[in-house]
């Protein structure tokens, strides 16, 4: 994987994103051996990352609409020049798995269309997935762009709500931060059913809620879908954390801040979660919280900043209790036991319940457990990588008006917690027999999708 922000030749371009496929392989070949039926490979796994619109434009290929039938492998040059679709549709055919990869597409236009780019030509951030004979299946192209990605790629205009049918299951497909968004991650699921979620990301880390394999496996079981999230690993840019994730927890996740290896992750899943009896039931997120009292003004509760976001926390100063906090309409309940208080660490109970602007604009409420960087309350909300105190009972709840809520829990060394807790139908997320490794948070993020701004609006700042 390499940068570009200097103009190269198609060849170059091919050679780099010939090694990069080179390593895909390896792993192609690899998961094809274990028996896998499928494979996600990561988003800028392929052509890499900081570009312009003119230095992307190289490593783009015309992708056409999958309803034409296309077997790159055997009929490389039908729509032109595509050597990167011709070589994923040969390790798909050639190794008999579905292979799943992150692309970029070009559609060249002229002024008969008025939003036409000046450039001539639409540019997109693509995902495509070719079948176990190298057919081209599926082609998605990313709606919710990342910061500068909107410098170089364009946004299609609708989004693009694709599934595709197999003998394993119903499968949707998006791209990296739609996952934050309601189109089209929440229409696949909510409406059109998908059994499993294709994930390529290039995801960077934020603690103590948005890193990569707590939030995907969160939306994995908050949503009810099989989730196969493949992610960039890049510890410079805090890119880590790949994971295989069911309705009730992650079957397979590998986080690494240590070394720069990648990792293939093997796992089986039910084709049909929903047909499944550990399929979790449905949850009324605010019953259990609506019934606890009230919020009233308390002069121990405090104000700290969690990603830029401004939290109402209230300190955990016994061992085990019930603790109550509040913003605007949202109103949080923690019930617990500490299997040891300890002096040199700090919990609190958080509650947010507002706009985040930063990176994007989406409307959050959140019910946090949190450990706080230091004894000094004015660093709880900054990032804490370690913990020492384990729970031996939580229970946390929240009067969320939403019913997009992503249930986290975080062990120290960012580490999930699969089997060890799960959501009530009331809404109480809460540990099953105490916690086998010291907490960093325990949180119910909820995303309020109707109040957002329209797209593209909230996408950048
Ligand atoms: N390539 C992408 O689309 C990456 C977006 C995900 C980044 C997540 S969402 C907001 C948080 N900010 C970050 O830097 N990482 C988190």
């Amino acid at each position: 994987m390499a940068p570009s922000q200097t103009l190269v030749s198609p060849d170059d371009a091919l050679a780099l994103m010939n090694r990069n496929m080179d390593v895909l392989e390896g792993a192609v070949k690899e998961a094809a051996k274990q028996g896998a039926h499928i494979i996600v490979t990561p988003e800028d796994g392929i052509y890499g990352w900081v570009f312009t619109r003119e230095t992307i434009y190289p490593y783009l290929e015309d992708i056409p609409d999958p309803e034409v039938n296309w077997i790159p492998c055997t009929d490389p040059t039908r729509f032109g020049r595509a050597p990167v679709q011709e070589r994923l549709s040969c390790m798909a055919r050639n190794n008999s798995i579905y292979v799943v990869a992150n692309i970029g597409d070009k559609k060249p236009c002229n002024s008969s269309d008025p939003k036409c780019p000046s450039d001539g030509c639409y540019q997109y951030n693509t995902d495509v997935v070719f079948d176990s004979e190298g057919k081209l299946v599926a082609r998605y192209h990313k709606y919710n762009l990342f910061m500068s990605e909107a410098s170089y790629f364009n946004y299609p205009k609708e989004p693009e709500i694709i599934t595709f049918e197999t003998p394993f299951g119903k499968f949707g497909i998006f791209t990296c931060f739609d996952i934050l968004f309601r189109e089209p991650a929440v229409v696949l699921v909510s409406e059109l059913q998908v059994d499993t979620v294709l994930f390529p990301t290039a995801w960077m880390n934020v603690l103590p809620f948005l890193t990569a394999v707590e939030f995907h496996s969160a939306w994995a079981m908050g949503m009810g879908v099989n989730f196969l999230a493949s992610n960039t690993h890049n510890t410079i840019m805090s890119m880590t954390g790949s994971g295989i994730y069911a309705p009730d927890g992650a079957r397979a996740y590998y986080y690494n801040m240590k070394t720069e290896d990648g990792h293939l992750l093997i796992a089986e899943l039910d084709s049909h979660p929903r047909l499944s009896t550990a399929f979790p039931p449905a949850v009324s997120w605010s019953s259990y919280a609506s019934n606890v009292e009230s919020c009233l003004p308390d002069e121990n509760d405090f104000s700290g900043l969690i990603f830029h976001d401004q939290f109402t926390f209230t300190e955990l100063s016994k061992p085990e209790g019930s603790v109550t906090v509040c913003q605007k309409d949202l109103r949080c309940h923690l019930s617990y036991k500490m299997a040891e208080k300890r002096d040199d660490e700090v919990y609190v109970l958080g509650a947010f319940d507002g706009l985040h602007v930063v990176e994007g604009q989406y409307y959050l409420q959140i019910c946090t457990l949190l450990k706080c960087k230091s004894t000094d309350l004015s660093t709880c909300g900054q990032p804490a990588e370690t913990a020492q105190t384990k729970f031996a009972k939580f229970s946390l709840s929240g009067t969320f008006d939403t019913n997009y809520v992503f249930p986290e829990v975080l062990y120290s060394g960012v580490q999930l917690a699969p089997g060890e807790f799960e959501v009530l139908s009331d809404g109480r997320l809460q540990s099953k027999n105490g916690t086998s490794k010291p907490v960093l948070t325990v949180t119910l993020f909820g995303r309020h999708y109707e109040k957002d701004l329209p797209h593209p609006l909230r996408s950048f700042l």
